[in-house]
């Protein structure tokens, strides 16, 4: 398994960037996921590496050869890329078997060559005893690990994953998810998995590329996007995180700071040296926010919503003077808020936004 590098790489259609000067390190064996809302470059990102597209400036690398650059463009059918989509187009008419083996067939591999690579390809999928089986008589997930079998047969230098558990259900998903991880787990193969469900990728990346309009906003653990966004992007992308004004009161003392937000004082975490600021922005979790017990502490304000889900209802909250920032939470039995009703809230923590630009 190789490595891979994109450095610097932009590419415009017409006047528009699709990408703008992104660059991402997936090291040999890593689990790396592109996670980003519809439109921000995930698909073009992946066309580009597989060869699909040329770049209009910087270039890609795959184990340290350049295979992308305004100058190259090495084919795709040379990268040895292996891609995964999720409509996983198995020829209806051949076993699963035939299925894995036809492109070596097409390349003219010998027939015991063959016979090995495709059983071992079937091996590395857990999918031995189902070699003589039609597609038809698979389930979704079945097709899915076969489609991932064939891409495996040809020994790719690296396997992109383009949305793949996209079509199935629920609950296949899920038990999908456990045999990538598997998967990944038992090969080492290094993968790039493009996907806009942020829990898939939490689930299975060893690191998350988060990507709006066309640039990496965020290139981190799935608890480092979760604990310490970089931006305002991914702090209210990454699982509903709630961005509130705030002005830093003093300077950072072993990763924390003092922050006014709402009128409430309240310690945060921050990066290294930030310093007293105006303007500032905090992102803090549903579950950094309760019930304030004593009158004077915290901020009021007006429940909007309360929806009982079973042992706690989600709450919405508008503070009084501050009609744009709605806050939610979660109030765990006996609920006592409801829609209408005035409250009084606290924040126990939270993290402060880098300032723009700040590394
Ligand atoms: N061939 C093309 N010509 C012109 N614009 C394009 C082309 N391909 C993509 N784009 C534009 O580039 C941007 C990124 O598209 P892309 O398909 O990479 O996004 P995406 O993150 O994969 O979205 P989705 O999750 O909806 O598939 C979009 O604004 C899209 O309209």
């Amino acid at each position: 398994m190789a490595g891979l590098s994109i450095h610097n790489v932009t590419k415009s259609f017409g006047g528009t960037n699709a990408l703008d000067d992104v660059s991402i390190d997936v090291a040999d064996g890593e689990f790396l996921a592109v996670l980003g809302p519809s439109g921000c470059g995930k698909t073009t990102l992946l066309r580009l590496i597989a060869g699909f597209e040329d770049v209009t400036g910087g270039r890609v690398s795959i184990g340290g050869r350049v295979v992308s650059s305004p100058e190259l463009n090495v084919p795709p059918e040379r990268r040895r890329v292996g891609i995964v989509f999720q409509n996983y187009a198995l020829w209806p008419h051949m076993s699963v078997a035939e299925n894995i083996g036809y492109a070596l067939k097409v390349a003219r591999v010998g027939r015991a060559e063959r016979e090995a690579r495709v059983k071992g390809a079937l091996a590395l999928v857990n999918m031995e005893q189902y070699a003589d089986r039609r597609p038809a008589n698979l389930s979704g997930g079945q097709r899915q690990r076969v489609a991932l079998a064939r891409c495996l047969v040809a020994e790719p230098s690296l396997v992109l994953f383009d949305e793949p558990l996209a079509n199935l259900d629920v609950h296949l998903r899920a038990s999908m998810e456990d045999e990538f991880a598997d998967f990944h787990k038992r090969t080492g193969t290094t993968i790039l998995y493009i996907t806009h469900d942020q829990a898939e990728a939490m689930a299975l990346a060893d690191r998350i590329a988060v990507m709006d309009h066309g640039r990496l906003m965020q290139l981190a653990t799935p608890r480092e996007l979760y604990h310490e966004p970089a931006n305002e992007m991914v702090a209210s992308f990454i699982s509903q995180g709630m961005v509130l004004p705030a002005d830093v009161l003093t300077a950072e003392k072993k990763g924390e700071c003092k922050v006014k937000v709402l009128g409430q004082e309240l310690v945060v975490r921050c990066r290294k040296g930030e310093t007293p600021r105006r303007n500032a922005r905090i992102c803090c979790r549903a579950s950094q926010i309760e019930a304030a017990t004593d009158k004077g502490e915290g901020f009021a304000g007006t429940i909007t919503r309360a929806v009982y889900r079973g042992g706690s209802a989600r709450v919405e909250f508008e503070p009084d003077g501050a009609p744009h920032t709605g806050l939610h939470f979660d109030q765990p039995d006996p609920v006592t808020f409801e829609a209408g009703g005035r409250a009084r809230l606290r924040l126990t923590s939270g993290w402060l936004i880098p300032a723009a630009g700040a590394g």
